[in-house]
């Protein structure tokens, strides 16, 4: 007999936050905007959402139950996307604000997306190898109903990555009984990734923080900066930056961080952390916490790991002049405020962050063409719509003297009511 012994779900309270911030943030755009009530009730809630519980099978043999959740936010401007979050403390409600970001992501990078996301509660530190198969065709499998190149197109986030795209594509793939290379994005090269996807989020941050920097006057050998998450986007972003001659002072990982306000030997930090598996530790360094490394002496900030960490509380600490925000939702809407006050720049999430969906989009156009473009020309292209996205968010900031994240989310919601309008609201 098979039994189920474990259920893996999460308290429902969790994640309530971030839907509240994001929330918060679009009620005060949309009062900016005058958007009205009808399309306000359309905008504020996502479209579609599906809850899934699914059995897969440990390596001892034992059936554990698993939940994931694939949220559309909005589909008027084309299909949704965005990524998928392994964690084990990922909420629905975290998943509904996440695709709420999305849509406005992509709506100012101007791609022809909605907004979606999806997320399954694990840890999959937790599970070998093959385990993280399982659970993932098994998902997949699950959320087949909702995905696909011309519906929802799925992509990585925190805890998955190409591999795990490639098992996505693959079981998608089995179902049709034809290679579907569309369905996802952010997949191993070898079979229809884009050159460029796994560094773009990273590398697109950097194209708008030089921006925004020079936009301030500061000179780019002398910025210093602390980024806290050390995986796909936060070790970019650290390689890119030295790569133009900033410093990173700080560095950090779930297991805590390293500083050095002489600038940390980079690919020294991350080889540790290849081998023992976090840059604690690091040598050349000293150690820090990663609520220290928030508020240490530095220019740029760069949270790149989890959201709700800038606080009220640690908001009037933090010495960075620039926040680039790699990580979705890092800032909660007090700790804005303060930020602001204080003449400290925060480029939101949704522009600083929006590489990667950017060159996900590359990757869509390129599958579904089956023609594909150099690491130099999606590079190029990436830098066009980051810096152009940016120069849009800086003119309505100005003009309507509000911050970055207001501007961005007034551009955004602007262009997809403009669509929900256009379109027709009633069927
Ligand atoms: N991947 C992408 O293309 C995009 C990602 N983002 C956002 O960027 C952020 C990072 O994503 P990504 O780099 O892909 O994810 P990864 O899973 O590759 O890396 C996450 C990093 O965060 C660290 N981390 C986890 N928990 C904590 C904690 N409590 N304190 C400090 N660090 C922690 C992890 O530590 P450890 O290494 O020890 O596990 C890891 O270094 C997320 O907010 C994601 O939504 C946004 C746009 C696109
Ligand atoms: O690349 C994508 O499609 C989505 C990336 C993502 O999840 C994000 O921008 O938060």
């Amino acid at each position: 007999m098979v039994m189920t012994d474990v259920a893996h779900t999460a308290a429902p309270s969790e994640g309530a936050d971030l839907l509240s911030t994001v929330q918060q943030q679009f009620d005060e755009a949309a009062d900016l905007l005058d958007l009205p009530a009808r399309l306000r009730g359309i905008l504020r809630a996502p479209q579609r959402e599906l809850t899934v519980n699914f059995p897969v099978k440990r390596d001892n043999g034992r059936i554990e139950v698993f939940q994931g959740f694939r949220v559309q936010h909005n589909l008027a401007r084309g299909p949704t996307k965005g990524g998928i979050r392994y964690h084990p403390a990922v909420t629905l409600d975290e998943t509904r604000a996440l695709a709420m970001l999305m849509t406005w992501k992509c709506a100012l990078a101007g791609l022809p997306y909605g907004g979606a996301k999806g997320a399954v509660i694990v840890d999959p530190k937790q599970l070998s190898l093959g385990e993280i198969e399982r659970l993932t065709r098994r998902f997949a499998t699950e959320i087949s109903v909702v995905i696909g190149p011309e519906r929802d197109i799925p992509a990585p986030d925190i805890g998955t990555n190409p591999q795990i795209m490639a098992w996505i594509m693959d079981t998608i793939s089995m179902h049709q009984g034809h290679t579907v290379p569309a369905v996802v994005t952010g997949k191993p090269i070898n079979i229809g990734g884009s050159e460029g996807r796994l560094e773009a989020t990273g590398r697109g941050l950097t194209y708008v923080l030089t921006s925004a920097s020079q936009h301030l006057g500061l000179k780019i050998p002398e910025i210093r900066l602390a980024i806290q998450g050390c995986g796909n986007v936060g070790s970019t972003v650290a390689r890119e930056v030295v790569a133009l001659g900033m410093k990173v002072v700080a560095l950090s990982d779930s297991r805590g961080g390293v500083y050095n306000p002489h600038g940390l030997d980079v690919e020294a930090v991350l080889a540790h952390k290849t081998r023992t598996g976090s840059v604690a530790g690091a040598a050349n360094a000293d150690s820090l916490t990663n609520e220290e490394l928030l508020e240490v002496e530095c220019d740029v900030l760069v949270p790149a790991a989890l959201s709700g960490v800038i606080t009220a509380q640690n908001a009037s600490r933090i010495k960075a002049q620039i926040i680039a925000e790699a990580a979705n939702g890092p800032t909660t809407k007090a700790a804005d405020a303060i930020l602001y006050d204080r003449g400290c720049l925060v480029i939101p999430d949704i522009l600083a962050n929006a590489g990667g969906v950017t060159v996900s989009y590359f990757e869509w156009v390129q599958g579904l063409q089956e023609f594909f473009w150099s690491e130099r020309e999606v590079n190029a292209q990436l830098r066009r719509i980051m810096t152009n996205a940016l120069q849009q968010v800086l003119r309505v900031a100005a003009e309507r003297q509000v911050d970055l994240r207001t501007a961005a989310y007034m551009l955004a919601i602007q262009r997809v009511g403009d669509a929900v309008t256009t379109r027709g609201i009633y069927p």
